[in-house]
């Protein structure tokens, strides 16, 4: 497992459907005190072209694209993310063992690799919708089997929300990465998603990483919304 920096906290989701907002709030953003997450709407919009540039510009990018295939072509996948400089790539840990074994091992014959982490259970998902596609137990109960297999399958970390990070930390030691989307300020919609807490709650029940989007990107004034979150999380360590 790689020794990551966990400073800066906040990873903000660029997800927009072009890339001028985009380009707009990042011209006022610092590569030190924030990272950029490029999803599946802006890389299906811009491509790889997009993500390049950014990487240009400083910034650590997390090209969240959750690959879910057979283990060879989520290998491919994961090694032709790396060859776009990124620092994070991500699959679902519903994939399996073999899949995740066989992506970090592909990259570990790279000279760039960037972190793989690997998605437990959605943050839009409840109680209802994961015994609906028929998982058994709570969601917290599917994130720690999930983590736990990640974590044997030797990948840097998870994506959790920030609810089960308390959990999961003991069985995973300080070093895994626990990465959690469904952050929402005190005073923000929560939109879709359903598992979620207030930045520095998720900082104090363990979450390494935010995953922030539409509170920022939504936001009348977006480079304000991502002040008022820096500083709610400013007094916390790497915050
Ligand atoms: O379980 C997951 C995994 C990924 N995401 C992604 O994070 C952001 C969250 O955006 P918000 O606007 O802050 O809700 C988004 O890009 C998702 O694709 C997630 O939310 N949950």
């Amino acid at each position: 497992m790689t020794a990551v920096s966990k400073s800066p906290r906040i990873i903000v989701a660029l997800d927009y459907a072009s890339a001028a907002p985009a380009l707009d709030l990042i011209s006022g953003l610092d590569p030190k005190t924030c990272r950029l997450k490029v999803g599946k709407e802006m890389f299906t919009r811009l491509g790889p072209t997009f993500v390049e540039k950014l990487v240009g510009q400083g910034f650590d990018v997390f090209l969240d694209l959750k690959f879910h295939d057979i283990p060879n072509t989520v290998a491919a996948a994961c090694a032709a993310a790396a060859d776009l400089g990124v620092w994070m790539v991500n699959v679902h840990a519903s994939g399996g063992r073999k899949m995740m074994v066989t992506a970090r091992e592909r990259l570990e014959t790279l000279s760039h690799r960037p972190l793989l982490i690997a998605v437990t259970v959605l943050t839009s998902l409840g109680e209802k919708d994961i015994a609906e596609v028929g998982f058994l137990g709570a969601p917290a109960d599917n994130v720690i089997r999930l983590a736990r297999l990640t974590h044997e399958s030797g990948l840097d970390g998870v994506v959790c929300s920030p609810l089960e990070a308390a959990e999961v930390r003991p069985l995973v030691g300080k070093d895994f990465l626990l990465v959690t989307p469904g952050v929402r300020p005190a005073s923000a919609a929560q939109d879709d998603q359903k598992r979620v807490m207030t930045p520095l709650d998720a900082l104090n029940n363990g979450a390494d990483l935010l995953v922030i989007g539409r509170p920022i990107t939504a936001a009348d004034d977006p480079q304000l919304s991502l002040n008022r979150i820096q500083q709610e999380i400013a007094g916390f360590p790497g915050g």
